[in-house]
């Protein structure tokens, strides 16, 4: 199908889990840190990093033959080899297996003060907050631990695989027209560090986010018109991501309701965004989605396509939980900028390591449903990888999608001008207790090239379902045309 346009754009503790070392420097292979740890789950973790193409049970079994030693069990199976003859192999080794790993938790036995032993599942019921360690990757894979201990879902081989392959195909020919976003870092412009485009499904869309809806300081010139594949996935995409979002209110959510300020809505995608990783090297920094046109705790439906790639959360502390690390500087909330060291990388590292994160490993055909409580407390990213294991359709690139609900409520001719008369950005005071969790508009042009911020600051108010409650009533002419949701309009 023909794109509108093609124009380039101008631009657990349970501490229990386990952890490494971020996987920095020279080596592949991430350094286990054991320094002050050692109960079997976090060895479990360690082995299961250095050894993800074996059962987790194989592993525990050979860790109490060890006599609990990691290195011990670690040289025993590097001896054995990860050959394809090895016994302790899964049977497959490629994503799906992944997809089809059984939860660490139900392996993992942990010990009550009591001195009652029940599985980490059991006690996960029981959700006890779980720590990531300075300086430390905790990989988490099983869909139970990722939902456990992070603010997302992960629901594995989620399209049938003749789907999804044909979805990234069609993809990686549209990735041909996808381009790089510029934005301001301090006193330099900088390109996005991997390729993207808007997907929208009409033309009068088409229109408004190239002429009314402003990423980042300007409009977009590269948004593109749905395929049949996207819009068709979408609506697969719509039913899975509501289903979970249930479960999520029901089973984990305070009394089992939804977050104040979070949408009684179903979730219905109006736009997608595509991004192209061409190799290890690509990625994106930390960062939140930005809540402008998404309003308050935003649900995302991310599907990941083609090579393996992690993506990596952390929480964002308030600035008296931090230690030293948070000391170095201002906000992060931004993309990074390519690969290559620069200040906010190093700073964005720094506050990583300061708190440790957590890595979920994103197969082929993977769908992570990112909940409502996701942007205002959490920074995700896709880390640049060491290596990268070539998928037999994509080579060395991987497509993601990003589903998103643009709220109708939230158009462009509603939300708020600064002083300087640009559009402001909606964000959600993060670090500092006091404030934490209260959202306010903020001139944006601070971050746009060529541009000085006019420091227009407002607090934003909503009522509990999310909706703004503006202090102007916008005149009738102003009323915005609502964006069509991409199933409906099929
Ligand atoms: O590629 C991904 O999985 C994440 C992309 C992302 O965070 C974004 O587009 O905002
Ligand atoms: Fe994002």
């Amino acid at each position: 199908m023909d794109a509108f346009v093609s124009r380039k754009r101008r631009r657990l503790s349970q501490s229990s889990l386990g952890a490494i070392t971020a996987s920095a420097g020279a080596s592949n292979i991430p350094i286990p840190d054991t320094s002050g740890e050692d109960s079997t789950d976090i060895k479990i973790a360690i082995l299961l990093s250095l050894f993800p193409d074996i059962k987790q049970e194989n592993l525990l079994d050979i860790l109490v033959s060890c006599d609990g030693s990691v290195e011990a069990a670690s040289s025993l199976l590097t001896s054995q080899g990860t050959s394809s003859s090895s016994p302790f192999k899964k049977r497959a080794t490629s994503n799906p297996a992944r997809g089809a790993q059984t939860s660490l938790s139900s392996h993992v036995l942990t010990k009550a003060k009591d001195g009652s032993v029940t599985t980490l599942s059991e006690s996960l019921i029981h959700r006890k907050p779980l720590s990531t360690k300075k300086g430390q990757t905790l990989h988490l894979y099983s869909p139970e631990d990722i939902a456990a201990y992070t603010p997302c879902t992960i629901i594995h081989n989620f399209l049938p695989a003749e789907q999804a392959n044909a979805l990234l195909i069609e993809l990686l020919d549209e990735s041909e027209h996808f381009s790089r976003y510029e934005f301001q870092l301090f006193n330099r412009t900088v390109q996005s560090p991997h390729t993207t485009s808007l997907y929208v499904s009409t033309a009068e869309e088409y229109q408004q986010h190239t002429s009314e809806y402003k990423y980042g300081g300007t409009y977009r010139s590269n948004v593109r018109q749905a395929t049949p594949e996207l819009r068709s996935v979408s609506r697969k995409v719509q039913y899975a991501v509501n289903e979970v979002v249930h479960a999520r209110i029901h089973n984990i959510y305070p009394d089992g309701k939804k977050l104040k300020y979070q949408s009684p809505k179903e979730w219905r995608p109006n736009a997608a965004f595509v991004n192209c990783y061409d190799g290890p090297g690509e990625n994106v920094g930390y960062h939140s989605d930005d809540l402008t046109y998404l309003g308050p705790h935003p649900i995302i439906g991310s599907l990941s396509l083609g090579v393996e790639r992690e993506f990596r959360v952390r929480r964002v502390l308030p600035r008296d939980e931090e230690d030293d690390a948070g000391q170095i500087g201002a906000e992060d909330n931004k993309r990074n900028p390519p690969s290559g060291a620069t200040n906010d990388r190093k700073l964005s590292t720094a506050r990583a390591d300061a708190q440790g994160q957590i890595s979920i490993h994103l197969p082929h055909n993977s769908l992570l449903v990112m909940h409502a409580e996701m942007q205002e407390e959490w920074k995700h990213s896709i880390a640049p990888a060491q290596t990268i294991s070539p998928h037999p359709i994509s080579g060395n690139r991987r497509i993601n999608i990003t589903y998103r609900w643009y709220r109708d409520t939230l158009h462009p001719r509603y939300t708020p001008r600064c002083l300087c008369g640009e559009h402001a950005v909606l964000r959600c005071a993060q670090r500092k207790q006091e404030t934490r969790g209260r959202y306010m508009w903020m001139c944006y042009a601070g971050y746009v090239p060529g541009k000085e911020s006019c420091s227009f600051f407002q607090w934003a108010e909503f009522d509990d379902d999310g909706n703004p409650v503006w202090t102007h009533k916008p005149q009738e002419e102003e009323t915005a045309p609502a964006l069509a949701n991409f199933s409906a309009s099929q």
